[in-house]
């Protein structure tokens, strides 16, 4: 383990509030938090992405009829042929793979091929409806950088370079085969301005769902994490025990519970001073947030001192060996101040592990854990006591008269 030089900085700095600080005028996070943000924005871009896939593969089966019902034969089965062959297809397949759920890591590639394939094969009909001489209104290009851009939840950047391919394409194509100069210019100007209006729109929506973003994180960070070492809170300690203990009962496993007591800590604030005991408070929580490896474990600051380990379901036989881990790596800390070596903090651990199928109330294993730390503290300390699904008349405080 490294050695941990203090003191140093005292409070925990949420990446969410650096991440403010930071701004996001590139629309770009760390690699964590961008991951987190488009974890979250997954499931409303899905929602997004499905309406506008069904009303496109509506509107575009409607044009058929109209292009056919409006426009001569020699145009028409073209421009429907584009629409039945390549554009209705390509989002029946984008649909097909968003109803997929093993599909989630390829759908925003599918996405952008998809609003790239519809937005070429729009500017398509125009540009192929204006050479047969037979045109089709362009209106519709107009909609797409909008659509593209505010409505199918994809990342800006891929939005814009999507909608580039459709513009360049237009821009290219076009003045190829629209005879008239001025109907040219007008065509060229609007589909730039949709261009630029979309384009502004969609960053606007996306700062704004990253501000909010980060906004949540923290205020949610703010509710559950201890603001001096990072680690959960008691609130969140005593959540996420109830959720796990009512998790073990319908699983019938184990719930097991480390409560971690700092040692003589008034001794070492004393000779070393608060910042540097808030800062060995931190190397111990650092430590702890080590040992909640599975996804239902918790480390927590329980107050003070006092530090809580959540394991869900360990074997109860291994549970000495882990608080024991948990007491040697502490002791291995190196806490070293500006100049020296400082004293080494030693930890009293009281493990207990309860099934809940076996005792319904959760404050028990709390119990149980409470008296295995008087035992440690009791017993001269740096130790580790477990109680192994103890009796009810185990769960009494040594002093507590028996009734
Ligand atoms: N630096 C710092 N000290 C704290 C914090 N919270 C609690 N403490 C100190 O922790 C010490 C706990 O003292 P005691 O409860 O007497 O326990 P102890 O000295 O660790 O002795 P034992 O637990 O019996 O081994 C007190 O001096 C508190 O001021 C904190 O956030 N920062």
């Amino acid at each position: 383990m490294p050695p941990h030089h203090l003191p140093f900085d005292t409070t925990y700095t949420s990446p969410y509030r650096e991440a403010m600080e930071r701004g996001h005028a590139r629309l770009l996070f760390g690699p964590a938090l961008e991951a987190g943000f488009r974890d979250a924005q997954y499931l409303t871009n899905l929602a997004w992405m499905r309406w506008v896939s069904w009303i496109g593969i509506a509107t575009y089966l409607a044009f058929v009829a109209i292009d056919l019902a409006t426009i001569p034969l020699q145009a028409s089965r073209w421009t429907a042929a584009i629409r039945l062959l390549l554009i209705v297809p390509t989002l029946v397949v984008a649909l097909a793979v968003s109803y997929r759920t093993a599909s989630r890591a390829v759908l925003t590639p599918v996405v952008f091929l998809t609003a790239t394939v519809v937005g070429c094969g729009t500017v398509g009909i125009v540009v192929l409806s204006l050479a047969l001489g037979a045109p089709v209104p362009y209106e519709g290009t107009l909609l797409l950088p909008f659509v593209i851009h505010l409505l199918l939840g994809l990342p800006w950047r891929q939005a814009l370079g999507s909608n580039l391919i459709a513009l360049a394409m237009f821009v290219v194509l076009v003045p190829l085969v629209q005879p008239d100069r001025m109907i040219l210019t007008y065509q060229l100007s609007y589909m730039l301005l949709a261009n630029v209006l979309g384009a502004w729109g969609g960053y606007a929506l996306e700062h704004r769902a990253r501000a909010s973003f980060l906004t949540a994180g923290l205020l949610s960070e703010l509710a559950e994490r201890d603001g001096l070492t990072g680690i959960h809170n008691r609130r969140s300690f005593n959540d996420h025990l109830e959720r796990v203990w009512k998790q073990a009962a319908r699983e019938g496993g184990n719930v097991g519970l480390a409560l971690i007591d700092v040692d003589h800590f008034k001794q070492f604030n004393d000779r070393h001073g608060h910042g540097e005991g808030d800062a060995a408070l931190r190397a111990v929580a650092d430590v702890l947030g080590a040992h909640a490896n599975r996804p239902l474990d918790l480390a927590a600051r329980y107050g003070g001192e006092e530090f809580a380990l959540i394991w869900y379901d360990p074997q109860p036989d291994q549970l000495h060996a882990m608080g024991e881990r948990v007491r040697r790596d502490i002791a291995a800390l190196e806490l070293h101040a500006a100049d020296a070596r400082i004293d080494p903090i030693t930890v009293s651990a009281g493990v207990a592990v309860l099934r809940p199928r076996d005792i319904p109330r959760h404050t028990d294993l709390l119990r149980a854990a409470d008296i295995a730390l008087y035992q440690a503290k009791h017993g001269g300390r740096d130790r580790v006591v477990v109680l192994s699904h103890p009796a009810p008349g185990e769960l009494r405080f040594p002093g507590t008269p028996v009734s």
